[in-house]
C-alpha cells in the first residue's frame, strides 16, 4: 500500500488518554482534515504519525515501512509543519525554506528553486529576504508551509496551518495542499475551521481523544457518526 496508515494508535501522557486507539488508511493523493475541540488530541494524533512522539500502543506505517522515529519518518518524507511553526527565527523567510533542502543534500541550485518557488506559491516571493521576526503571525504560517512545499512531502503533516490567516489566504492554502495531494502526497491537516476542514476528501473528528470519520454529506452541518476506518 502507498500512503500513510495507522494502526490500532493510541497516546497517553501518564494517566491521560489524549488518543484512544485509532486505525487510519490514507492512501497516495488523499487530503484529510483532522477537526475537534481544542485538547481533542489532534496535535497528538499529527505528532505520533510523524514519528515525533512514542505512541503508547499501535504502529504508524509509511508505505508499509514501520515508523520507529521521527528521523526515519523525516527520511521518508514525512514532513510536520506544527503548531507555532517551528521557524528559525535568527533566519531569513527564504533561508528557513532553503536551509532544510541543503541539509538533506538536494544540490544548490535546486534547492534555490525551489525554495523560491514556495515561496511564490504561498505569495512571498517578496518577502523572502525578511527575518523571521519581521514578518506577522500569518506570515510566518505561509513560511512554514511554503517550507514544507519546498520540501516536496511524501506526507505532509500540517497542524492547524491556517489558524492565523485570511480568507483569502486561508484558500490560497488550502488549494496548494490540495495540489499537494494532487501531485501524490498524503496531506493531513488539522484545524478548527469548518470551512478548511470541508475542503478536504476527508474528515477524521476528533472527541476527547475518540476519532470518527465523518461523511462528506454530512461535514457541512457539523454532525458526526461513526465511518470507515480509512478514506
Ligand atoms: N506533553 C503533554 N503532557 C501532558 N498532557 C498533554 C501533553 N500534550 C497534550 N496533553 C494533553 O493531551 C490532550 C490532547 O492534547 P492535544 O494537544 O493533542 O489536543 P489538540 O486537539 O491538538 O488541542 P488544540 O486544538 O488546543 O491544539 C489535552 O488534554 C492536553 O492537555
Amino acid at each position: 500500500m502507498t500512503g500513510l496508515r495507522a494502526t490500532s494508535l493510541s497516546v497517553s501522557y501518564g494517566d491521560l488518554v489524549a488518543l484512544q486507539p485509532v486505525d487510519l488508511d490514507v492512501p497516495a493523493g488523499r487530503f484529510v482534515a483532522v477537526t475537534g475541540p481544542s485538547g481533542a488530541g489532534k496535535t497528538s494524533l499529527l505528532w505520533a504519525l510523524a514519528g515525533a512522539l512514542r505512541p503508547t500502543q499501535g504502529e504508524v506505517r509509511v508505505d508499509d515501512v514501520v515508523i520507529g522515529d521521527r528521523e526515519q519518518a523525516a527520511a521518508l518524507g514525512v514532513v510536520l509543519v506544527p503548531q507555532g511553526n517551528g521557524l528559525a527565527t535568527a533566519l531569513t523567510a527564504y533561508e528557513n525554506a532553503l536551509v532544510p533542502l541543503l541539509a538533506v543534500g538536494v544540490r544548490p541550485a535546486a534547492a534555490r528553486k525551489r525554495a523560491d518557488d514556495a515561496l511564490a506559491v504561498v505569495g512571498l516571493e517578496e518577502s523572502g529576504g525578511h527575518l523571521v521576526e519581521e514578518l506577522s503571525g500569518g506570515q510566518q504560517q505561509r513560511v512554514a508551509l511554503a517550507r514544507a512545499f519546498a520540501a516536496h512531502a511524501h506526507v505532509l503533516l500540517a497542524d492547524e496551518p491556517t489558524s492565523d490567516l485570511d480568507a483569502t489566504n486561508r484558500e490560497r492554502m488550502i488549494a496548494v495542499m490540495r495540489a499537494e495531494a494532487d501531485r501524490g502526497a498524503v496531506v493531513v491537516m488539522s484545524t478548527h475551521d469548518p470551512e478548511a476542514a470541508a475542503r478536504a476528501d476527508a474528515e477524521l473528528a476528533l472527541d476527547q481523544g475518540v476519532a470518527r470519520w465523518v461523511p462528506k454529506e454530512r461535514q457541512r452541518d457539523g454532525s458526526h457518526r461513526a465511518g470507515p476506518t480509512h478514506c
